[in-house]
């Protein structure tokens, strides 16, 4: 850190001997969207004393820092990085992380605009704080299932292995639960070695079952001191909560969290692991789909995907496959009857192309089957709202339409392969990825850091603090180029009403989201790489 550029005015950042700084709790503010918590707000998610270790630089430079164990402990010693020692690492000239680089935010910039947020960036560091028969790691999979879990389990393992010389490591059975409740599961290279070849966790998952006290009770009873938790949302305000238990207890533990979510709905970071191989695994249920609708007079195929709150996985499958005609998402709300209603786009495409494809996450248009079906509110076990099934919804919908209406006869075919594109192994490139997570990890921990998610900001791996990723989730803007895109590669209608495009149009510059304010565009969330291409 260049210790003479840092200024001190909004946080007064203090430094410590890891390099790190501290500082009071920071001004952080966050774009204004309803699926964005305002700071205070996230600041209820972590304790009250909770201190964002922000630092000030020139030219408007933000550095969000992630905690680090010599933040609560004193004095903790530091050793040689063993990876100065081994034959693959030693001839990588600049393998080590200069301890001063640090990710920007934000890199389309204006010559005047602000240096923005920053995040430190991964890797390893010349100095550990753990030495290696002193660590004793576990590893945790909660949530939905997604590929991937296994090569990042298997990563971790053979990361803290063959980098580190760490034989310790334990896998904590069945999701946050397991911590408490489960025997653990001895982890080696030898055991984790071909786990990647395998869909789901070879640890097991749930949701629920996050009892903090419980889980750093276990923690220390096993000795554990380092926590590598994979997980999504949910799973990373629950390792916020154990990293700050953990704090408050004072113990030398490094709590890392690697994020999971097939929906790609977790913001800051390019993508999530995962996302790619669902995309790709979805294309086969929409060309079957088309294969069954193109082969039968009037043919509809309608196919399903996950997506409970972000499209997506229906956004990219439709665009990669170009058979699709319509594609619905949650962030986009539509209407059945009427001009410019799905009906009627239905009706027009059979007339002209005698069949067609529709997909849809399976989040969008629960608003119109809630009016339709008055029930339930329930839940699952972590508190997420249990969805009603929009497929078979709208497949009886458009049926019911067009019987009703005695307009043509039609042929639906209804594909639901939501628990088969996330159920199955990563690909190649979600491999590779998974293992750079994997890697960036047992790099941070090793180097002391805490309280943080790893994840690829433009491109580069970074240590993110636990409030960046959980304070909002990332959803398709649908006032963004690529859903401009979609539009003009299915030709469906916006389902926008005319009149609210003409009220909304101004004669002003549209506010771009480099002048608004971090990852926010016109009051939307935009996610850096995936919908601002
Ligand atoms: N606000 C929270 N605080 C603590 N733990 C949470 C919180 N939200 C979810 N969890 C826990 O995280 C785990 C996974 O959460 P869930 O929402 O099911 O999946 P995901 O992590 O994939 O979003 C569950 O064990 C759940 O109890
Ligand atoms: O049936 P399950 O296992 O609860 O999972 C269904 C949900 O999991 C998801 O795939 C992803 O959710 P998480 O990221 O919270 O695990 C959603 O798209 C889907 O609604
Ligand atoms: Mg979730």
């Amino acid at each position: 850190m260049n210790t003479a550029r840092i200024s001190s005015t909004i946080c007064s950042p203090k430094f410590d001997s890891s390099n790190s700084i501290t500082s009071r709790k920071g001004s952080v503010s966050f774009c204004g969207n309803s699926r964005v918590r305002s700071s205070r707000a996230v600041m209820g998610l972590l304790s009250t004393d909770y201190k964002p270790k922000i630092v000030t630089g020139d030219a408007g430079y933000v550095l969000e820092d992630v905690p680090h164990l010599s933040d609560y402990i004193p004095d903790l010693p530091t050793f040689h990085n063993p990876l100065q020692d081994n034959p693959a690492y030693s001839v990588v000239k600049q393998y080590f992380v200069n301890v001063d680089d640090t990710v920007a935010q934000k890199i389309v910039v204006h010559k005047d605009s602000p240096r923005g947020i920053h995040f430190r960036r991964a890797g390893p560091r010349q100095r550990v704080y753990f030495e290696s028969d002193e660590v004793h790691a576990c590893i945790v999979t909660c949530g939905g299932l997604c590929p991937g879990l296994n090569t990042v389990i298997r990563e971790i393992v053979c990361g803290l292995y063959h980098m580190y010389g760490v034989t310790k490591v334990l896998g904590i059975d069945g999701g946050y639960k397991g911590f408490y409740s489960r025997n653990t599961i001895p982890l080696t290279p030898k055991v984790v070695n071909d786990i990647h070849k395998r869909g789901g966790t070879i640890l097991g998952t749930s949701r629920g079952g996050h009892d903090t006290s419980k889980i750093v009770d276990s923690i220390q009873d096993r000795g554990i001191n380092q926590v590598y938790i994979i997980g999504g949302d949910g799973t990373q305000k629950g390792a916020s909560v154990i990293f700050e238990e953990v704090k408050r207890r004072g113990l030398k533990v490094a709590v890392a969290g690697i994020p999971k979510t097939i929906d790609n709905d977790i913001p800051v970071i390019d993508r999530s692991f995962g996302f790619d191989t669902a995309v790709e695994e979805a294309q086969r249920a929409i060309n079957a789909a088309h294969v069954e609708a193109e082969s039968i007079e009037n043919g509809i195929g309608v196919v399903k995907l996950m997506g409970r709150y972000s499209g997506f996985i229906a956004m990219y499958a439709t665009l990669a496959s170009r058979d699709v005609d319509c594609c619905l998402i949650p962030e986009s709300p539509f209407f059945l009857e009427g001009p410019s209603g799905l009906f009627e786009y239905i009706e027009k495409r059979l007339k002209e192309n005698g069949h067609m494809v529709i997909v849809m996450a399976e989040g969008a248009g629960q608003d119109l089957l809630s009016e339709s079906i008055r029930s339930m509110d329930q839940k699952d076990a972590s508190g997420n709202k249990l969805l009603q099934d929009v497929g078979l919804w709208i497949c009886q919908r458009i049926k019911d339409h067009f019987a009703r209406q005695n307009k043509m006869a039609i042929n639906l075919k209804y594909i639901d392969p939501t628990y088969m594109i996330r159920a199955i192994p990563s690909n190649a490139s979600d491999n590779v990825y998974c293992t750079l997570l994997a890697q960036s990890a047992v790099h941070g921990a090793m180097a002391g850091y805490t309280g943080f998610t790893v994840g690829p900001v433009n491109g580069r791996h970074s240590y993110i603090p636990f409030y960046r990723i959980t304070e909002t989730q990332n959803q398709v803007v649908i006032t963004d180029r690529m859903w401009a895109r979609l539009l003009s590669s299915t030709n469906q209608p916006s389902f926008l009403n005319p009149k609210d495009v003409i009220e909304g149009k101004t004669e002003e510059e549209p506010v771009t989201q480099l002048l608004n304010g971090e990852n926010c565009a016109n009051g939307k969330l935009v996610n850096n790489e995936i919908s601002n291409i």
